[in-house]
Protein backbone atom coordinates (compact mmCIF):
# COMPACT_ATOMS: atom_id res chain seq x y z
CA UNK A 1 0.00 0.00 0.00
CA UNK A 2 1.46 3.70 -0.56
CA UNK A 3 2.10 6.52 0.83
CA UNK A 4 -1.46 8.86 1.53
CA UNK A 5 -3.89 5.32 1.82
CA UNK A 6 -6.27 6.44 4.99
CA UNK A 7 -6.08 3.59 7.94
CA UNK A 8 -9.55 2.88 7.26
CA UNK A 9 -9.01 2.13 3.93
CA UNK A 10 -5.37 0.20 5.06
CA UNK A 11 -7.79 -1.75 7.42
CA UNK A 12 -10.31 -2.44 4.83
CA UNK A 13 -7.61 -3.76 2.39
CA UNK A 14 -5.69 -6.32 4.87
CA UNK A 15 -9.33 -7.65 6.24
CA UNK A 16 -9.85 -8.11 2.08
CA UNK A 17 -7.17 -11.17 2.12
CA UNK A 18 -8.27 -12.94 5.96
CA UNK A 19 -10.54 -15.72 4.67
CA UNK A 20 -14.13 -15.94 6.31
CA UNK A 21 -13.56 -11.94 7.29
CA UNK A 22 -16.70 -11.02 8.04
CA UNK A 23 -16.01 -7.29 8.80
CA UNK A 24 -16.26 -7.06 12.64
CA UNK A 25 -12.75 -6.84 13.31
CA UNK A 26 -11.82 -4.18 10.58
CA UNK A 27 -14.80 -2.22 12.52
CA UNK A 28 -13.08 -2.50 15.93
CA UNK A 29 -9.93 -1.66 14.32
CA UNK A 30 -11.98 1.97 13.32
CA UNK A 31 -13.21 2.02 16.87
CA UNK A 32 -10.33 1.85 18.62
CA UNK A 33 -8.52 4.19 16.23
CA UNK A 34 -11.63 6.80 16.83
CA UNK A 35 -10.66 6.49 20.79
CA UNK A 36 -7.40 7.38 20.16
CA UNK A 37 -8.10 10.66 18.02
CA UNK A 38 -10.14 11.63 21.26
CA UNK A 39 -7.88 10.94 23.61
CA UNK A 40 -5.20 12.93 21.50
CA UNK A 41 -7.31 15.72 21.33
CA UNK A 42 -7.45 15.71 25.14
CA UNK A 43 -3.89 15.30 25.58
CA UNK A 44 -3.12 18.34 22.86
CA UNK A 45 -6.05 20.61 24.68
CA UNK A 46 -4.35 19.44 28.13
CA UNK A 47 -4.65 22.75 30.41
CA UNK A 48 -6.89 24.60 28.06
CA UNK A 49 -9.34 21.81 28.79
CA UNK A 50 -8.25 21.21 32.64
CA UNK A 51 -6.94 18.25 31.77
CA UNK A 52 -3.82 17.85 33.42
CA UNK A 53 -3.19 16.98 37.03
CA UNK A 54 -4.26 14.46 39.48
CA UNK A 55 -7.76 12.14 40.17
CA UNK A 56 -8.70 11.51 43.76
CA UNK A 57 -7.91 7.77 42.97
CA UNK A 58 -5.55 4.92 42.70
CA UNK A 59 -5.54 2.00 40.19
CA UNK A 60 -5.72 -2.15 41.76
CA UNK A 61 -1.39 -1.30 41.46
CA UNK A 62 -1.79 1.48 44.08
CA UNK A 63 -0.86 3.66 41.46
CA UNK A 64 -2.17 7.43 41.87
CA UNK A 65 -3.96 7.81 38.68
CA UNK A 66 -3.95 10.89 36.11
CA UNK A 67 -7.42 12.76 35.50
CA UNK A 68 -6.32 11.78 32.00
CA UNK A 69 -5.41 8.05 32.81
CA UNK A 70 -9.27 8.13 34.08
CA UNK A 71 -10.73 10.18 31.11
CA UNK A 72 -8.70 8.53 28.39
CA UNK A 73 -9.69 4.81 29.97
CA UNK A 74 -13.80 5.76 30.05
CA UNK A 75 -13.22 7.32 26.15
CA UNK A 76 -11.59 3.47 25.29
CA UNK A 77 -14.59 1.87 26.73
CA UNK A 78 -17.22 4.63 24.99
CA UNK A 79 -16.05 3.83 21.59
CA UNK A 80 -15.60 -0.49 21.35
CA UNK A 81 -18.97 -0.89 24.00
CA UNK A 82 -22.12 -0.18 21.47
CA UNK A 83 -20.63 -2.26 18.31
CA UNK A 84 -21.27 -5.86 19.08
CA UNK A 85 -17.44 -6.73 18.17
CA UNK A 86 -16.25 -6.76 22.38
CA UNK A 87 -16.85 -9.44 24.52
CA UNK A 88 -15.71 -8.03 27.08
CA UNK A 89 -12.50 -5.24 27.93
CA UNK A 90 -9.59 -5.37 30.46
CA UNK A 91 -7.43 -2.12 31.20
CA UNK A 92 -4.63 -0.86 34.04
CA UNK A 93 -7.10 1.51 35.27
CA UNK A 94 -9.92 -1.39 35.61
CA UNK A 95 -10.15 -3.63 38.78
CA UNK A 96 -12.14 -6.28 37.39
CA UNK A 97 -12.59 -6.76 33.32
CA UNK A 98 -15.16 -5.00 32.11
CA UNK A 99 -18.58 -6.57 30.73
CA UNK A 100 -20.40 -5.43 28.09
CA UNK A 101 -23.65 -3.82 29.08
CA UNK A 102 -26.28 -5.99 28.97
CA UNK A 103 -28.23 -3.38 25.84
CA UNK A 104 -25.31 -3.69 23.47
CA UNK A 105 -24.58 -6.91 21.61
CA UNK A 106 -21.52 -8.87 22.56
CA UNK A 107 -18.83 -9.59 20.28
CA UNK A 108 -15.86 -12.10 19.59
CA UNK A 109 -13.21 -10.08 20.39
CA UNK A 110 -11.32 -9.58 23.49
CA UNK A 111 -10.09 -5.93 23.93
CA UNK A 112 -6.87 -5.36 26.47
CA UNK A 113 -5.32 -2.10 26.91
CA UNK A 114 -3.10 0.99 29.04
CA UNK A 115 -5.57 3.90 28.02
CA UNK A 116 -2.77 6.59 29.17
CA UNK A 117 1.13 5.35 29.31
CA UNK A 118 3.56 7.09 30.30
CA UNK A 119 1.31 9.65 32.05
CA UNK A 120 3.57 10.48 34.67
CA UNK A 121 4.90 12.55 31.79
CA UNK A 122 1.79 14.43 31.46
CA UNK A 123 2.05 17.55 33.43
CA UNK A 124 5.67 18.12 32.23
CA UNK A 125 4.09 18.05 28.39
CA UNK A 126 6.17 14.97 27.46
CA UNK A 127 5.01 12.83 25.32
CA UNK A 128 2.71 9.29 26.08
CA UNK A 129 0.66 6.84 24.26
CA UNK A 130 -1.96 4.35 24.11
CA UNK A 131 -1.30 0.59 24.32
CA UNK A 132 -3.46 -1.76 22.93
CA UNK A 133 -4.07 -5.58 22.09
CA UNK A 134 -6.87 -7.76 20.81
CA UNK A 135 -7.62 -11.78 21.26
CA UNK A 136 -10.29 -13.85 20.23
CA UNK A 137 -12.76 -14.87 22.26
CA UNK A 138 -12.69 -18.80 23.08
CA UNK A 139 -16.19 -19.78 23.26
CA UNK A 140 -19.76 -18.71 22.79
CA UNK A 141 -20.26 -18.03 26.94
CA UNK A 142 -19.71 -14.60 28.81
CA UNK A 143 -16.22 -14.12 28.72
CA UNK A 144 -14.58 -14.22 32.28
CA UNK A 145 -10.90 -13.21 33.59
CA UNK A 146 -9.62 -16.28 32.67
CA UNK A 147 -10.68 -15.43 29.15
CA UNK A 148 -8.29 -12.92 29.08
CA UNK A 149 -5.07 -15.13 30.21
CA UNK A 150 -3.49 -16.14 26.43
CA UNK A 151 -0.09 -15.77 25.78
CA UNK A 152 1.06 -13.09 23.61
CA UNK A 153 1.24 -15.29 20.40
CA UNK A 154 -2.40 -15.74 20.50
CA UNK A 155 -3.19 -11.88 19.64
CA UNK A 156 -4.72 -10.96 16.54
CA UNK A 157 -3.67 -7.58 16.09
CA UNK A 158 -1.95 -4.85 18.28
CA UNK A 159 -0.93 -1.35 18.39
CA UNK A 160 -0.26 2.13 19.94
CA UNK A 161 -0.81 5.43 19.44
CA UNK A 162 2.04 8.19 20.90
CA UNK A 163 0.59 11.57 21.37
CA UNK A 164 4.15 13.31 20.52
CA UNK A 165 4.97 16.50 18.43
CA UNK A 166 2.41 14.98 16.05
CA UNK A 167 -0.06 12.17 16.56
CA UNK A 168 0.63 8.85 15.37
CA UNK A 169 -0.91 5.03 15.22
CA UNK A 170 1.14 2.02 15.24
CA UNK A 171 -0.29 -1.05 14.15
CA UNK A 172 0.29 -5.13 13.44
CA UNK A 173 -2.33 -7.55 12.54
CA UNK A 174 0.44 -10.34 12.01
CA UNK A 175 1.36 -9.32 8.58
CA UNK A 176 4.27 -6.69 9.47
CA UNK A 177 4.32 -3.26 11.01
CA UNK A 178 2.58 0.02 9.41
CA UNK A 179 3.17 3.50 10.81
CA UNK A 180 0.17 6.46 10.39
CA UNK A 181 0.68 10.16 11.45
CA UNK A 182 -2.57 12.19 12.14
CA UNK A 183 -3.49 14.44 9.73
CA UNK A 184 -5.40 16.85 12.39
CA UNK A 185 -7.09 19.08 9.24
CA UNK A 186 -9.24 16.49 7.77
CA UNK A 187 -8.85 13.99 11.08
CA UNK A 188 -7.40 11.04 9.69
CA UNK A 189 -4.62 8.90 10.46
CA UNK A 190 -2.41 8.55 6.87
CA UNK A 191 -0.05 6.17 6.44
CA UNK A 192 3.27 7.58 6.05
CA UNK A 193 5.42 4.65 7.42
CA UNK A 194 4.97 1.41 5.87
CA UNK A 195 6.90 -2.03 6.95
CA UNK A 196 8.54 -0.64 9.97
CA UNK A 197 11.68 -2.66 10.47
CA UNK A 198 13.96 -2.40 13.41
CA UNK A 199 17.84 -2.63 12.72
CA UNK A 200 19.26 -5.91 14.16
CA UNK A 201 22.39 -3.79 15.81
CA UNK A 202 22.37 -0.36 17.47
CA UNK A 203 24.51 1.16 19.90
CA UNK A 204 21.84 3.23 21.83
CA UNK A 205 19.92 1.39 25.04
CA UNK A 206 17.41 2.82 27.11
CA UNK A 207 17.17 1.97 31.28
CA UNK A 208 16.20 3.81 34.21
CA UNK A 209 19.88 4.28 35.37
CA UNK A 210 18.44 5.14 38.97
CA UNK A 211 17.66 1.27 40.00
CA UNK A 212 21.24 0.18 38.83
CA UNK A 213 22.02 -1.03 42.13
CA UNK A 214 18.98 -3.62 42.04
CA UNK A 215 19.57 -5.02 38.60
CA UNK A 216 19.90 -8.53 37.93
CA UNK A 217 23.99 -9.32 37.53
CA UNK A 218 23.01 -9.94 33.27
CA UNK A 219 21.45 -6.58 33.20
CA UNK A 220 24.37 -4.96 35.04
CA UNK A 221 27.02 -6.85 32.98
CA UNK A 222 25.49 -5.28 29.66
CA UNK A 223 24.80 -1.38 30.54
CA UNK A 224 28.46 -1.60 32.00
CA UNK A 225 29.95 -3.20 29.00
CA UNK A 226 27.90 -0.51 26.89
CA UNK A 227 29.34 2.37 29.58
CA UNK A 228 32.48 1.19 28.64
CA UNK A 229 32.46 2.00 24.92
CA UNK A 230 35.47 2.27 22.72
CA UNK A 231 37.96 0.97 25.50
CA UNK A 232 35.54 -1.50 26.68
CA UNK A 233 34.13 -5.13 25.32
CA UNK A 234 31.77 -3.63 22.77
CA UNK A 235 34.70 -1.58 21.37
CA UNK A 236 32.03 1.25 20.27
CA UNK A 237 30.52 3.91 22.44
CA UNK A 238 27.12 3.99 22.94
CA UNK A 239 24.63 6.21 23.70
CA UNK A 240 21.27 6.48 26.13
CA UNK A 241 18.07 7.87 26.27
CA UNK A 242 15.33 7.11 29.05
CA UNK A 243 12.22 9.26 28.23
CA UNK A 244 9.76 7.37 30.90
CA UNK A 245 7.04 6.67 27.98
CA UNK A 246 7.34 2.84 26.70
CA UNK A 247 5.74 4.20 23.62
CA UNK A 248 7.87 6.92 22.73
CA UNK A 249 10.45 4.58 24.03
CA UNK A 250 9.13 1.33 21.29
CA UNK A 251 8.65 4.08 18.88
CA UNK A 252 12.31 5.32 18.87
CA UNK A 253 13.47 1.92 18.42
CA UNK A 254 11.02 1.22 15.53
CA UNK A 255 12.57 4.58 13.81
CA UNK A 256 16.36 4.30 14.31
CA UNK A 257 16.96 1.02 16.73
CA UNK A 258 18.25 0.38 20.07
CA UNK A 259 17.11 -1.32 23.29
CA UNK A 260 14.61 -1.06 26.14
CA UNK A 261 14.91 -2.16 29.35
CA UNK A 262 12.98 -2.41 32.35
CA UNK A 263 14.39 -5.59 34.04
CA UNK A 264 13.92 -7.72 37.27
CA UNK A 265 15.55 -5.94 40.09
CA UNK A 266 15.78 -6.62 43.90
CA UNK A 267 13.75 -3.94 44.88
CA UNK A 268 10.72 -5.24 43.19
CA UNK A 269 11.19 -9.41 44.11
CA UNK A 270 11.55 -8.10 47.64
CA UNK A 271 7.99 -6.85 47.03
CA UNK A 272 6.86 -9.68 45.10
CA UNK A 273 6.21 -8.13 42.27
CA UNK A 274 7.29 -9.47 39.15
CA UNK A 275 8.25 -6.52 36.96
CA UNK A 276 7.27 -3.29 36.25
CA UNK A 277 5.33 -3.11 33.03
CA UNK A 278 1.75 -5.55 32.63
CA UNK A 279 2.11 -8.36 30.57
CA UNK A 280 -1.26 -8.22 29.00
CA UNK A 281 -1.75 -4.34 28.59
CA UNK A 282 2.10 -3.30 27.53
CA UNK A 283 4.51 -6.26 27.34
CA UNK A 284 2.64 -8.32 24.92
CA UNK A 285 1.06 -5.69 22.59
CA UNK A 286 4.85 -4.38 22.08
CA UNK A 287 6.45 -7.53 21.80
CA UNK A 288 3.61 -8.48 18.98
CA UNK A 289 4.99 -5.31 17.73
CA UNK A 290 8.56 -4.89 17.63
CA UNK A 291 8.55 -8.97 16.71
CA UNK A 292 6.65 -7.93 13.98
CA UNK A 293 9.34 -5.37 13.05
CA UNK A 294 12.34 -8.01 13.20
CA UNK A 295 13.06 -7.33 16.99
CA UNK A 296 12.96 -9.75 19.75
CA UNK A 297 11.45 -9.08 23.34
CA UNK A 298 12.22 -11.27 25.98
CA UNK A 299 11.98 -11.10 30.21
CA UNK A 300 15.87 -12.01 30.06
CA UNK A 301 15.54 -15.73 29.28
CA UNK A 302 12.04 -16.25 27.95
CA UNK A 303 10.58 -14.77 25.27
CA UNK A 304 7.42 -12.58 26.42
CA UNK A 305 4.92 -13.70 23.91
CA UNK A 306 5.11 -17.28 24.67
CA UNK A 307 4.61 -16.54 28.91
CA UNK A 308 1.29 -18.12 29.82
CA UNK A 309 -0.59 -15.68 32.05
CA UNK A 310 -1.28 -16.01 35.56
CA UNK A 311 -3.43 -13.06 36.35
CA UNK A 312 -5.27 -9.47 35.19
CA UNK A 313 -2.44 -7.69 36.18
CA UNK A 314 0.35 -9.47 36.39
CA UNK A 315 3.83 -7.56 35.53
CA UNK A 316 6.95 -9.13 34.29
CA UNK A 317 9.86 -7.91 33.10
CA UNK A 318 10.84 -6.55 29.87
CA UNK A 319 14.12 -6.09 27.31
CA UNK A 320 13.06 -5.46 23.75
CA UNK A 321 14.33 -3.86 20.79
CA UNK A 322 17.38 -4.37 18.47
CA UNK A 323 17.62 -8.46 17.64
CA UNK A 324 21.74 -8.82 17.90
CA UNK A 325 21.62 -6.77 20.98
CA UNK A 326 18.51 -8.52 22.86
CA UNK A 327 20.01 -11.90 21.52
CA UNK A 328 23.12 -11.09 23.43
CA UNK A 329 21.32 -9.67 26.68
CA UNK A 330 19.83 -12.95 26.50
CA UNK A 331 22.92 -15.11 26.28
CA UNK A 332 24.04 -13.01 29.38
CA UNK A 333 20.81 -14.61 31.56
CA UNK A 334 21.75 -17.89 30.04
CA UNK A 335 24.94 -17.59 31.21
CA UNK A 336 24.24 -16.57 34.60
O1 LIG B 1 9.10 5.98 36.28
P1 LIG B 1 10.02 4.95 35.73
O2 LIG B 1 10.53 3.97 36.74
O3 LIG B 1 11.12 5.53 34.92
O4 LIG B 1 9.11 4.04 34.75
C1 LIG B 1 8.75 4.44 33.50
C2 LIG B 1 7.93 3.37 32.85
O5 LIG B 1 6.66 3.30 33.48
C3 LIG B 1 5.61 3.51 32.56
O6 LIG B 1 5.29 4.87 32.56
C4 LIG B 1 4.43 2.68 32.99
O7 LIG B 1 3.25 2.97 32.35
P2 LIG B 1 2.01 3.85 32.98
O8 LIG B 1 2.35 5.29 32.85
O9 LIG B 1 0.90 3.42 32.06
O10 LIG B 1 1.81 3.40 34.39
C5 LIG B 1 6.24 3.16 31.21
O11 LIG B 1 5.64 3.81 30.13
C6 LIG B 1 7.67 3.62 31.40
O12 LIG B 1 8.55 2.93 30.59
MG1 LIG C 1 1.79 2.04 30.81
MG1 LIG D 1 -1.19 3.78 31.93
Amino acid sequence: MHHGTTITQFIAEEQRHIPGATGDFTALLNDIVTACKMISNQVNHGALVGALGSADSENIQGETQKKLDVLSNQMFIQCTEWSGHVGALASEEMDDIYDIPAEYPRGKYLLTFDPLDGSSNIDVNVSVGTIFSILRVAGNEKPIANDFLQAGTQQVAAGYALYGPSTMLVLTTGQGVNGFTLDQNIGEFILTHPNMTIPADTAEFAINASNSRFWEAPVKRYVDECLAGKEGPREKDFNMRWIASMVAEVHRILTRGGVFMYPMDSKMSAKGQGGKLRLLYEANPMSFIVEQAGGGSITGAQRIMELQPESLHQRVPVILGSRNEVERIQGYHSAD
